[in-house]
């Protein structure tokens, strides 16, 4: 970290007495209206001569809890490419310093792991924790108008104790430091106070869960809990999966992903070549059974972005089930493709590498920023040459336009509810009725896009969803609108572990270890 100030070294003793405490945090009401502002302009100007580091907080610990409030207030990600993409260790420093008004060391592999484990785990069992921090208050209005920040402490001291098994009395120490130095030294004695009660009911084997009792509505609320989900996700895969499934996908959605790695076959970089990259980079990995440029990495992959593997662009991060429904479109040299949804590029630039310079993906996008992306990385790919960019809204753009192809994906917007184990955060911003706006788009979608598909060519209709409702009801509903069209089984193009029944290809997370996925190959009649 290139540290261009003198810095001031302080203990959590005069951090108490500092009177010019950058944060203010408001009270907790609810999540929409949480808010905390950042420092005062003076600490984030670059005339600011004093930079205080403080050496007593550990800087996992105080990067994870600023990340954390940023989660919340929609600022970050909790993925760990996003956090760790942007080369993060300073990027994270600077987020602390400007939010609580002092530095820490430097952040090492290490720290920076634990910065990756702590913030996702956190966020993922998010209603279990705040269930026993709610349970652990001695009255249920502490819990409801803790700050921000104290609550975060918390959840992070909870998860560390209580799924992380740290050891616990560390945990207690180290998390009342910070909320002493972040906030004042009452709340270190909060957080001391509920952090030990908890030591207590853990070794006493009784933390206050709910039981798996009474009607479906209480058993709903309960697994809620105990899997850290909201209700109306348990309660509809309840409906679709049956509990016990039900439960095993909750399992898998709170597990640490893994991520697989695409070798850019574009830029002539071959899985062997990416193997022996990893092997010199010492991360472990293994070859995809489905898919020929494709490895699967369970850590490490930090180690992949700092050694510029991806900013080069000899491989990318992308799920093997979003490979497979590439696989379902069969890109062939000389193709003509459009893509309808085509932002960031994750399918566009595989469909692309494998056109092996000949043809074109036709790349469409309402979103500029995500089509810039995916204009760039093209370049950084050497897959340009074969790739247009149109910016448009697919609706407009299908009326207007005379381009058709005998190739069309429409990686369709969706609720993401197969990517959950990757996307932390994302079980709790989606609601019923997100999901019920996304089908009406769904279909709109689909009906544009089909006007683009040739006679006797193929629609492919693809979601990252797991749900019935965005996948095969969408699909009967397209074919009960479009009586040209049949379906048209994938079986030559996916393992017949992917293939369902009605012949579409669906990647289970539980059956298939990846994420949920989802395509239909539907033929245009000639
Ligand atoms: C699931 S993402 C696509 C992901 C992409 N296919 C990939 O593999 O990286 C859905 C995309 O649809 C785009 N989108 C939403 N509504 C659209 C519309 N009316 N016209 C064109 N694109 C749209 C969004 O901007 C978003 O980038």
């Amino acid at each position: 970290m290139a540290n261009v100030l003198p810095l001031h070294v302080f203990s959590s003793s005069q951090a108490q007495r500092t009177s010019s405490k950058p944060l203010k945090l408001t009270k907790r009401t609810n999540k929409s209206n949480t808010s905390f502002s950042t420092a005062k302009k003076g600490l984030l100007s670059p005339s600011h001569k004093v930079q205080k580091l403080n050496l007593e907080v550990s800087p996992h610990r105080a990067v994870s809890a600023v990340r954390l409030m940023r989660i919340e207030l929609g600022g970050a990600f909790a993925d760990l490419l996003n956090e760790k993409g942007k080369g993060s260790g300073d990027n994270e420093m600077g987020y602390v310093e400007r939010t609580l008004g002092f530095r820490t060391r430097d952040l090492d592999d290490r720290d920076l792991r634990l910065v990756t484990d702590i913030v996702g785990g956190t966020i993922r069992w998010r209603r279990y924790l705040d269930h026993l921090i709610g349970s652990l208050c001695h009255d249920k209005s502490v819990f409801s108008s803790m700050e921000p920040l104290l609550l975060q402490i918390l959840r992070i001291g909870f998860y560390e104790i209580v799924k992380l098994n740290m050891p616990p009395y560390a945990v207690v120490d180290e998390n009342v430091k910070l909320a002493k130095v972040a906030l004042r030294p009452g709340a270190g004695n909060m957080v001391n106070g509920i952090l030990r009660k908890l030591v207590l009911v853990k070794e006493n084997n009784s933390l206050p869960l709910p039981k798996l009792e009474g009607d479906d509505r209480a058993q709903a609320r309960a697994l809620a809990t105990l899997y850290s989900h909201p209700v109306w996700m348990v309660r509809r895969w309840t409906k679709y999966l049956g509990q016990e499934e039900a439960i095993r996908l909750m399992m898998w959605n709170n597990s640490d992903p893994s991520f697989s790695l695409r070798a850019n076959s574009g830029k002539g970089i071959t899985r062997d070549d990416l193997a022996t990259q990893l092997n010199s980079l010492k991360v472990p990995h293994e070859v995809s059974l489905h898919l020929d440029d494709f490895v699967r990495v369970k850590i490490g992959l930090q180690n992949v972005i700092r050694a510029g593997l991806l900013k080069e662009g000899l491989c990318s991060v992308q799920d093997e089930s979003a490979g497979l429904v590439v696989s379902v479109v069969d890109p062939q040299p000389g193709d003509d493709i459009i893509d309808c949804c085509a932002a960031p590029g994750g399918k566009t630039l595989y469909m692309a590498s494998r056109l092996s310079g000949k043809g074109k993906v036709h790349a469409i996008d309402i979103n500029k920023g995500r089509l810039r992306i995916l204009r760039e990385t093209a370049n950084v790919q050497k897959v340009n040459g074969v790739v247009a960019t149109i910016h448009a809204d697919l609706c407009t753009f299908s009326e207007n336009s005379l381009l058709k192809s005998g190739k069309v994906l429409l990686d369709a917007p969706c609720s993401g509810l197969g990517v959950l184990s990757k996307r932390a955060d994302l079980r709790w911003n989606r609601s019923l009725e997100d999901l019920e706006q996304l089908k009406n788009l769904q279909d709109e979608l689909l009906d544009a896009a089909s006007t683009l598909v040739s006679l006797g060519g193929v629609l492919i209709y693809s979601t990252c969803s797991i749900d019935p409702e965005e996948n095969e009801d969408r699909v009967d509903a397209f074919l009960g609108r479009h009586p040209e069209f049949r379906i048209d089984p994938v079986d030559r193009y996916v393992p017949s572990d992917f293939v369902t029944k009605q012949g579409f290809y669906l990647s289970n997370p539980v059956k298939h270890s990846l994420d949920g996925a989802f395509a239909a190959r539907l033929v245009r009649a000639l």
